[in-house]
């Protein structure tokens, strides 16, 4: 289980009602879905434990590309105004509050968020239901969302064609899912260069927080990952109409979009 963050703007009224007709669980009317990360296993621990420094480890480390990246996958995803969007293995929330804004608010404000302390929170966010489940049996029903995001997720979960299924299913014809995450380089150059950052800068700074092994958990997961062209034929594979990966911050991230 994990982390699932959904902006779901609703207007007065029958949407309402229906917005919430596509929850498999069939939330009741403004119930609240508080996120709880779980820690079922140890990569959801390992997340649990990174948690409270999240945001200022990738500040420094990225200096603070990390959001520029954020804002490009999130509107890759070409989330839009009054949409019902998804941002799966939403973490700290950082896309999930990107496409909030995206999203805003039409309407009744049906849901409060589980808030974040900050003194950036925005009206539109109370259109932000946490909600904890798994990106390998989402709790929506078919065709729900106009949009889905994934930060750093993808390459976390256990069975990513399985994840990729689950996405396409929730999505809506014509709907695009928008894919960040570190980039599996098929240049020698960027794959040792992303190699040396994370051996000699994200390591040691991590251990600085005493997150030496979740940091080195990092190498070995992007090792384990998908090229772009890998993740363009899974998306394909998946039955998605049309699949391109992007790389950003010279080839050590890359963005996958998905168009269903
Ligand atoms: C937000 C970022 C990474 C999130 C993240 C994802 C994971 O799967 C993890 C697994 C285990 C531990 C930690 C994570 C994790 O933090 C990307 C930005 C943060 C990066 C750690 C920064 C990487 C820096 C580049 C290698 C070099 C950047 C050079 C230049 C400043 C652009
Ligand atoms: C590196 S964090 C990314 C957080 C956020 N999206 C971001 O961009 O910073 C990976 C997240 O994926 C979640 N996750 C891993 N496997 C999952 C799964 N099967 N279902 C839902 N969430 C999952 C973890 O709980 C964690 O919050």
């Amino acid at each position: 289980m994990g982390t699932l963050a959904a902006a779901i703007p609703v207007t007065a009224g029958p949407t309402a009602a229906s917005g919430h007709a596509g929850d498999r669980r069939r939330r009741r009317r403004g119930s609240v879905a508080v996120r709880c990360s779980s820690a079922a296993d140890e990569r959801q621990a390992l997340f649990s434990r990174i948690a409270p420094v999240y945001d200022h480890v990738h500040d420094v480390l990225s200096l603070g590309q990390h959001r520029t990246w954020k804002r490009i996958c999130v509107s890759w995803s070409m989330a839009k105004r009054g949409d019902r969007v998804l941002d799966l293995c939403c973490g700290s929330g950082d896309l999930a509050f990107l496409l909030s804004q995206k999203v805003g608010l039409d309407g009744e404000q049906l849901q409060t968020a589980a808030s974040r302390q900050d003194q950036r929170w925005k009206a539109c966010y109370k259109n932000i239901k946490w909600i904890e489940g798994d990106a390998l049996d989402l709790p929506f029903t078919d065709h729900y969302f106009d949009a889905v995001t994934v930060g750093y997720g993808l390459r976390n979960v256990v069975d990513k064609p399985k994840a990729m299924q689950e996405i396409l299913r929730v999505l809506k014809p014509g709907s695009r899912a928008s894919v960040l995450d570190f980039n599996k380089s098929s240049s020698f150059f960027t794959a040792s260069l992303q190699s040396w950052a994370i051996d000699n800068v994200v390591v040691p700074l991590a251990s600085s927080y005493g997150l030496t092994e979740e940091y080195k958990y990092l190498k070995s997961s992007i090792s384990q990952y998908l090229t772009g062209e890998e993740l363009e034929k899974l998306a394909t594979e998946a039955g998605f109409s049309s699949a391109k990966h992007y790389e950003l911050g010279g080839g050590l991230m890359g963005n996958l979009v998905a168009t269903r």
